[in-house]
């Protein structure tokens, strides 16, 4: 099992993306330390996948750097140290949920008992057998995630992994990806449109239009802002972004136009 290093497991440096022909990132700079569960949050199209691939080297960069764990980001080194799980399913509907993770461990060079460690990591070991197309939405959301845990990876990037989910599954996620965090000393970056997922972060980087507006704590934010809740601080630090005094009293910021706040749930 890996041990804790370094105090940042990512950092950004004035990193520029341009994807069909606009600048989605137009030169982001952002740290994710090592060891807590950081959420990246706001609204779709902000730019929130094009960072994570960045991150996890898929991405074509037009400038500035992304280090992970030392390493510049895509290195050959990094293949195990990283986990990656995307929006979209990326196991085998008709392989068992063992199998499936046989054959990520296979190709990642991984050892053979990591497949059952990390089947108990997601609490799946009664349906190791089980083949993944029977599997309920939560359960294959787990699979995804064991997958990338089979490498034993020390930094896992997961792009919206609760959405879709019923709110009892969610918090189970949530309580899943601390324990990684928190136990086991892994840093997660994980990915929501959905701003009350913000309580169970460590930090919160609030991206919106290719910008981080906030990179704190919770309560750092709530009391930067004056707002009682993720959602409400956002939309402030929206209206001050875009010069737009807050109509309500202090705490109860006005809410700006749907499009605005880019809410899809
Ligand atoms: N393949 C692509 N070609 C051109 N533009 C793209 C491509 N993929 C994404 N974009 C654009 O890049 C911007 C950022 O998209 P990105 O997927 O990173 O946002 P996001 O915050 O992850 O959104 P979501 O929550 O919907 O996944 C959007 O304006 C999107 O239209």
């Amino acid at each position: 099992m890996m041990k804790r290093q370094r105090t940042d497991a990512v950092v950004v440096e004035q990193l520029r993306v341009v994807r069909g022909g606009r600048d989605v990132l137009p030169g982001l700079s952002l740290v994710v330390p090592v060891g807590q569960v950081v959420g990246l949050l706001g609204p779709s199209g902000g730019g929130k996948s094009t960072l994570m691939r960045a991150i996890v080297g898929v991405q074509r960069v037009a400038s500035g750097t992304v280090t992970v764990l030392g390493e510049s980001a895509g290195s050959p080194g990094l293949r195990r140290r990283v986990g990656y799980v995307t929006q979209s399913p990326s196991v085998y509907a008709d392989l068992s949920v063992r199998h499936n993770l046989a054959y990520f461990a296979k190709v990642l060079g991984a050892p053979t008992d990591a497949v059952d460690r990390a089947i108990e990591s997601v609490d799946l070991a009664s349906h190791a057998d089980a083949s993944v197309g029977n599997l309920s939405g939560g359960q294959r959301s787990r699979v995804s995630l064991a997958a990338a845990l089979v490498g034993d990876p020390e930094l896992l990037v997961l792009d919206e992994p609760t959405v879709g989910l019923d709110p009892v599954l969610r918090r189970d996620l949530w309580d899943l990806f601390r324990r990684l965090a928190h136990e086991e000393g892994r840093t997660l970056l994980v990915s929501s449109h959905v701003m009350d997922e913000a309580t169970r972060c460590d930090r919160l980087l609030l991206l919106r239009e290719g910008e981080i507006l906030s990179d704190s704590t919770l309560p750092e934010l709530l009391d930067h802002t004056g707002a009682p809740d993720a959602e409400q601080a956002f939309l402030a630090l929206v209206d001050r972004a875009s010069g737009r005094a807050p109509e309500g009293p202090p705490g109860h910021p006005a809410r700006p136009s749907q499009h605005e706040s880019g809410d899809r749930s």
